[in-house]
């Protein structure tokens, strides 16, 4: 059964907050979303440039067009800009009987107002009061409380004043804004505490509100708890902060796609390596051409979620040598190669799209025929390592990679390094895919 979560909120044409950063949540969450537009702005990640509000008559029109018919599981409100807009939703959410999540949108990232001045009286005794949860910043509890919050304690009294003195059923009031290494939010509800914690990350801002707002109801709609709903949404907004949307100029918006994106992208790179590593297990001779440390296939997820070594696919233990053929010592997994883990971030801060590699053994004669066969090659020189570098534990992988790109002045397919005392002489096989990588290592054995 899908569920439905209606956003009573207005539009953000630059697609990072309003109802576009509300629907994009719920699909994230697998629950068809609904809309009841309040204002149209015309806004980007700098500035809010127009606003017009719709009548309060087609706002109804639209809640009751989509309750009548489809049904709400859940509800939340965004922007509601005017008291006239206020009024109408209030009489109208009161008629029925699904949660309602306040997100009381005051003021835009970029400093726009978003609530008429003379609406706020309206906002706090007309709509609060038939709150399931409100979820306010720290500016805007500290509006709705009427005094300042400067640490965990103001924001617990502000989260209780919303609940004893305004009438919300349960209010949290996030911590984003206090300064702390960490964001806690403190949520009162059943006059009680509880407080959500995750890294303070630094990311993409625009439209945090709105999503955090919306994850809540979205967990609401499928039945959950307000505090599992409430700590599902604190991981998914850390996430799609930490991995957020670096586009525009100004304010970039949060990234709601990483919640699905990065476990969909993991079961990919994992298929696709496991299938390209049956391939290489079965290519013949190969065992002579695996070095005495071993040999790792990697693959890498997409740039934009590949920020370390956890990100990169590779074989536990190794691939080594055994008998006349080659075998995995272990399962491919998420962290499991270190060297080549180092050696494709490095290339992707280049080239994005190169994703995936695998080391064979140095052989003079692969690297005069890669040449031959029109392959790019470059090398780098382990006697060459400058001493601050070396004394880096980890560092001579990235170093090398950077100068055989530098020496290049392209992409290389090949890069190989002559060894060094006590270090292998060592080749890599660079391609965009596991795939890639097999059928230029196949070009090189034929
Ligand atoms: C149409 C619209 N609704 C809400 C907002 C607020 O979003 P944002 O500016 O990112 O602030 P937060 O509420 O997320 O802190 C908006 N800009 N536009
Ligand atoms: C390329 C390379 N250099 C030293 S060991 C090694 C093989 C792969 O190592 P890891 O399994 O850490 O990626």
């Amino acid at each position: 059964m899908i569920r439905k979560a209606l956003t009573i909120a207005g539009s953000d044409s630059g697609g990072g907050a309003g109802i576009e950063a509300d629907l994009k949540t719920f699909s994230a969450f697998g629950v068809h979303g609904l809309v009841a537009i309040t204002s149209v702005t015309a806004q980007n990640t700098q500035e809010v440039r127009a606003i017009y509000d719709i009548s309060p008559e087609v706002v109804v029109k639209q809640i009751e067009a989509v309750v009548e018919d489809i049904g709400v599981d859940a509800a939340k409100t965004g922007m509601l800009s005017n008291s006239e807009i206020i009024k109408a939703v209030a009489k109208t959410v009161k008629k029925y009987n699904f949660p309602l999540v306040v997100d009381p949108v005051m003021i835009a990232k970029s400093g726009a107002p978003l609530l008429r001045e003379d609406a706020m009286e309206t906002l706090i005794t007309e709509i609060i009061p038939h709150a399931t949860l409100v979820t306010p910043n720290r500016p805007e509890a500290e509006k709705l409380s009427g005094f300042q919050i400067k640490n965990v304690d103001d924001a617990k009294r502000a989260a209780k004043t919303i609940v004893e003195e305004l009438g919300a059923r349960a209010a949290i009031v996030k911590g984003g804004h206090l300064g702390l290494s960490e964001a806690v939010d403190i949520l009162y509800v059943n006059g009680e505490f509880r407080e959500y914690r995750a890294p303070f990350v630094e990311g993409c801002t625009h439209g945090t509100g709105c999503s955090f707002s919306a994850a809540i109801t979205a967990n609401l709609a499928k039945g959950k708890s307000l505090e599992e709903a409430v700590e599902t949404a604190k991981k998914f907004i850390t996430m799609g902060i930490y991995y957020g949307a670096r586009i525009g100029h100004g304010h970039c918006p949060v990234n709601q796609n990483a919640w699905i994106e990065i476990p969909a992208e993991k079961w990919r790179v994992y298929d696709t390596l496991n299938r390209a590593l049956k391939e290489l297990v079965s290519i013949e001779d190969l065992h002579k051409y695996v070095p005495e440390v071993g040999m790792n296939f990697v693959y890498a997820l997409p740039k934009l979620y590949a920020r370390g070594r956890e990100d990169v696919a590779g074989v536990k233990g190794r691939i080594v040598k055994f008998g006349n053929t080659i075998k995995p010592v272990g399962w491919i997994e998420f962290g499991a190669s270190d060297h080549l883990a180092r050696a494709i971030l490095t290339f992707m801060e280049v080239f994005p799209e190169v994703r995936s590699v695998l080391n064979i053994k140095y052989n003079e004669e692969l690297i005069s025929k890669a040449q031959k066969l029109g392959f790019k090659v470059s090398l780098y020189n382990r006697t060459e390592e400058p001493e601050e570098i070396k004394a880096k534990e980890g560092g001579t992988i990235p170093w090398g990679v950077r100068t055989a790109i530098e020496r290049l002045r392209d992409k290389p397919d090949l890069i190989y390094h002559l060894g060094d005392w006590g270090k292998e002489a060592m080749i890599l096989i660079f391609g965009e895919t596991p795939k890639a990588v097999i059928e230029k290592l196949n070009k090189l054995l034929e």
